[in-house]
């Protein structure tokens, strides 16, 4: 046998950092988690049990806590580039880094009409993430997204026109409920260094807020012909709104709701446009998948 590929490091390494603004008194806080492996000269740990090579997982988990204290670890974009960076530049055989970073929502509240100093709350699962790989000699690649963002609307979505045949139970639908939970990932072109990630960091706050605004306004202003109709427009305009992003993906589950017939009940009507009372579906689901790029 031989080794064909092989990487390692820590996974599920969660850090808080606090900000503390000492004029205002108003702080703000960020939540992750970080999962960081390494490649490179590494072999000789897997093929002839030698650990000369190994950087400790545990001293990769170290490094991230010592990085988050003397950088700034928004936006997460460029904490893991620096993260990445940091191992390529340290160890002369370690030449790539995968850093995946997934931070959590904590909202400022809103107490008695304004924003409180140091309170806040998870509203939703959804999470903002980026996937940033460092490879010697080459640069910077990042893919951010949004996760588990869950939307719903009660109408304003249709589904007609697909193939009828023998295998075809489903009625045409004019008028249904739509709910998905967004699986959104934009691709930025390569950075070639750190200091080119850096230059301008605004730029993934703002591309992150454009394709959150952009995948709510479209799911709901759009009447929908389907699910691959309107993810298509979405990533489509996020490419119009961010110059630096070469792609977009979209991965959105259906989350089926099934009218409930109830005329067995005394003739209770419920289906169609009677249709009130329906049945939430944990499976099996619709899965619609793209990858949108620049033509
Ligand atoms: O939006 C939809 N796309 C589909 O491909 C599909 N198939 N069943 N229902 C569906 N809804």
């Amino acid at each position: 046998s031989k080794l064909a590929a092989a990487r390692y490091g820590k996974d599920n390494v969660r850090v808080y950092k606090v900000h503390r603004d000492e004029k205002t008194g108003v702080q703000t806080v960020v939540e992750m988690t970080v999962c960081c492996l390494l490649e490179g000269e590494i072999d000789v740990s897997y093929t002839k049990a030698d650990n000369s090579v190994v950087v400790a997982t545990d001293s990769i988990k170290n490094t991230i806590f010592i990085l988050a204290k003397q950088h700034p670890v928004t936006t997460p974009e460029l904490f893991g580039s620096i993260i990445g960076n940091h191992f390529i530049e340290k160890y002369s055989h370690i030449h790539v880094a995968h850093v995946k970073i997934i931070t959590h929502r904590w909202t400022r509240m809103t107490v008695d009409g304004k924003p409180h100093p140091h309170s806040f709350l998870r509203d939703g699962a959804e999470t903002r993430n980026v996937q940033v790989d460092v490879t010697e000699g080459k640069g910077i690649e990042i893919a951010s997204s949004i996760q588990g963002l869950h939307v719903l609307k009660s109408t304003g979505s249709q589904f007609w026109g697909f193939v009828r045949d023998e295998y075809t139970t489903l009625p045409e639908v004019w008028d249904r409920i739509l709910s998905t939970e967004v699986d959104a990932t934009w691709k930025w072109k390569t950075f070639p260094t750190l200091a080119a990630v850096q230059a301008d960091t605004a730029r993934f706050d703002n591309a992150w807020s454009a394709a959150r605004e952009i995948t709510l306004s479209f799911f709901a202003k759009e009447n929908s012909a389907s699910v691959q109709a309107v993810m298509y427009n979405m990533a489509d305009a996020i490419l119009a709104a961010v110059p630096e992003v070469e792609s977009v993906d979209y991965s959105l589950p259906n989350k089926h709701y099934f009218e409930v017939d109830l005329k067995w009940h005394k003739g209770l009507k419920n289906t169609g446009k009677d249709a009130e009372v329906y049945a939430p579906q944990s499976g099996p689901n619709g899965l619609i998948k793209c990858t949108v790029a620049r033509s």
